[in-house]
Order: structure tokens, then C-alpha cells, then sequence
């Protein structure tokens, strides 16, 4: 049965809630970012033995109170972006300022600023839940009291009260990333810097944390540095997105920008639930065959005038399902033939 939506110029999901865009911007460091909170000029990083650089000429400026996105397939350099960004790898080349101080210089400044989640969890496992996140509020600086109430807080927000005295060690991996979050946020860093936050955790575990970000932003004008592959998110929670490919900058702009930017490419995926009677070439030049899944982007009366010949054809009993939709995230990715870098 064809069972998937034909969406004539609508999003298949539910667009996520509208938020105050900001200005389109290349992300460069010029006078107009005096005001960032994150400053990266012309970062580049090589590992020993490697072909290419990890990070290449990164140009970027988070501004105060926007979650700002870097998006990349795996490998792409993003985790060496935000160690760099972090002061915990030195470039090659290029500067980084957190909160205006630069931190090769003044490390510890600009540290203090920033709750910083590694894409591998720190050493809170010897802990329960409840002593790791406020151990960490205590660290920030925080007293014994509003420790405790922050951290109640956080938990409740997170959906982890129910697990506040066991031990981090013994919990599934997913919990696991959730309680990291979670010590990332107490204390009101007005820097979180993320790197993938939400792997592993099942759709209301994401949506707990996109919800806790999203607050944070809107209620403190806390800004937000968050790595993601994840598209979805992607286009869930950012405000602007850095798009990585092989170490470099391939865009950076809002997501809505960034898709406009496609020129009205709609697309057109095509799944056969037996061998397809037709040619993949019958669609279009540039399909790409995975199995019995097509995927093309095309023109939007193209892409309509190759669905209906499927469906009003022989072809149509082999048909599974069809999705035909504006273009997201992923489709910007494919255009820029980022999908080689996998
Ligand atoms: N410590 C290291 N030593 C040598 N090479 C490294 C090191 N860290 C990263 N690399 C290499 O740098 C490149 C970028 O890696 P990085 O971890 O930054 O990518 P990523 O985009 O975060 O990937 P993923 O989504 O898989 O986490 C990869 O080719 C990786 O092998």
C-alpha cells in the first residue's frame, strides 16, 4: 500500500515553533559580532599522519542568546571545532575568543563561562545522579543551597527525579547522556557549548533537552553552541547552522536560509516493495538508487509531473511509498555532496 504523504509544498512534520530570526550572516568575525560570545577566526588543525586538515579555515561568531548549530556527516571536523572552541586543542592556525578573552591566553577565564558536554561523558560514574549534578553546580561556583535547588530543578526538567540516587555507572547509555545534560546546565552557564547532546536518547528524552535549551535561550538569552548530525534537530532547535564538510565551512546561515538557498528543489523519494518495473532514468538523470529506495531532487512541477506518470502507471502496483516534500537540512547537505564525506 502507498501509505506515505504527498505534501504539495507543505513540511511532512509539524513545523517546530517560530522563533525571532536573526539576520542572515556568513558567521565572520567582523565589527558587527563585537558583541559575540564566540569568536573563531581562520581556525585550522591537522593531526599528525593525516592527508588533510580536521578543521580548515573556520570562520564563525555566535551571537548572545541564539543556538548556533554545527552540522556535519561523521568525521566532518565538528568535535575538533568546539575542542578548539573550548581551548582544549591549540590550532595550527587561527583564534578563538570566549566571551571576549582569547583562549589560549587566558584559558581559565574564559572557561568560566561555559558549560562545555564532551561527545564522551566525563568522570561523573561513581556517582548517583543527584551528588554528580550537584557536585557540578558546586564547582560552578554555586552554593550548597541553590545547588540542591537547581539541581531538583534540572532533574525534573529532564525527566530524571526518578532516578536521582542511582549510580551513574549503572545507568543505560542514554540515561547516561541525559544526566551529562543535565550537569551541563546547572549553575547558568551563559555559554553551553553541546556536543551532541541527544545521541542515544529515545524522542522525549531529545525533546526534554531541545524544551531545556529552547528555555534557557528564550527565558536567560543563554546561547547555545551545539554539534549535531541529526537533521531533525537540526532543524528542530537552531537558530543558525555552520554546515562542516571535510574540515571546512560549506554554509552558514539559518536553516530557512539555508534551504531557500536550493532554488524550490522539492524531494521526490520513491520505495518499491518488489524489483521497480521501470528505470531510475525514467524519473530523472540524477536519482539516487539505494536498493529499492529512490531519492531526487527536482523542480517541483518535475518532481509532480514524475509521481503522477508513477502512479497513473503499470509501475504504481510495485510502488510501496512516495514521500514528495520541501527540501530540508538533509537536502542541503546532499547538494553540497557532503554525503561522498561518509
Ligand atoms: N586525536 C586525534 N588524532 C588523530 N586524528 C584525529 C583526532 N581527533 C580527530 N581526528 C580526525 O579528525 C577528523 C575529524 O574528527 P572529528 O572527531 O572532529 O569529527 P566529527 O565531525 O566530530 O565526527 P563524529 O560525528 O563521528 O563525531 C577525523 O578524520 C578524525 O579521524
Amino acid at each position: 500500500m502507498v501509505s506515505l504523504v504527498l505534501i504539495n509544498g507543505r513540511a511532512a512534520f509539524p513545523p517546530p515553533s517560530p522563533r525571532p530570526s536573526p539576520p542572515p550572516s556568513t558567521g565572520g568575525p567582523d565589527g558587527a559580532h563585537a558583541a559575540a560570545v564566540c569568536v573563531a577566526d581562520g581556525l585550522t588543525r591537522s593531526f599528525p599522519g593525516a592527508s588533510r586538515p580536521a578543521v580548515e579555515s573556520v570562520t564563525l561568531a555566535v551571537r548572545p542568546g541564539e543556538v548556533f548549530g554545527v552540522l556535519g556527516r561523521n568525521g566532518a571536523g565538528k568535535s575538533t571545532l568546539v575542542r578548539l572552541l573550548m581551548g582544549l586543542l591549540r590550532p595550527d592556525r587561527g583564534t578563538v575568543r570566549l566571551m571576549g578573552a582569547d583562549v589560549t591566553a587566558h584559558a581559565a577565564r574564559a572557561a568560566a563561562h561555559v558549560a562545555y558536554l564532551p561527545q564522551r561523558e566525563s568522570a561523573l560514574g561513581d556517582m548517583d545522579v543527584r551528588t554528580a549534578v550537584e557536585t557540578t553546580a558546586r564547582l560552578r561556583g554555586m552554593s550548597r543551597v541553590r545547588a540542591r535547588a537547581q539541581r531538583a530543578d534540572v532533574l525534573a526538567e529532564l525527566g530524571l527525579t526518578g532516578l536521582a540516587g542511582k549510580r551513574v555507572a549503572r545507568l543505560s547509555g542514554g540515561q547516561r547522556r541525559l544526566v551529562g545534560v543535565a550537569a551541563a546546565l546547572v549553575a547558568d552557564r551563559p555559554l553551553l557549548v553541546l556536543d551532541e547532546p541527544t545521541t542515544g536518547l529515545d524522542l522525549d528524552a531529545r525533546r526534554a533537552v531541545w524544551d531545556a535549551i529552547e528555555r534557557r535561550r528564550d527565558g536567560d538569552g543563554t546561547s547555545v553552541v551545539l554539534v549535531t548530525h541529526d537533521v531533525r534537530e537540526a532543524e528542530t532547535v537552531l537558530d543558525r547552522v555552520l554546515v562542516l564538510s571535510t574540515g571546512r565551512t560549506v554554509a552558514c546561515d539559518t536553516p530557512g536560509l539555508l534551504k531557500e538557498g536550493l532554488g524550490g528543489l522539492v524531494r521526490l523519494e520513491l520505495a518499491w516493495r518488489d524489483d521497480p518495473p521501470i528505470d531510475a532514468r525514467d524519473i530523472a538523470d540524477h536519482v539516487a538508487v539505494r536498493g529499492r529506495r529512490w531519492s531526487v531532487r527536482l523542480p517541483v512541477d518535475e518532481a509532480r509531473r514524475a509521481l503522477d506518470d508513477v502512479l497513473a502507471g503499470p509501475a504504481y502496483a510495485a510502488l510501496d511509498d512516495f514521500v514528495l516534500a520541501p527540501p530540508s537540512l538533509e537536502d542541503v547537505l546532499l547538494a553540497d555532496g557532503i554525503e561522498e564525506d561518509r
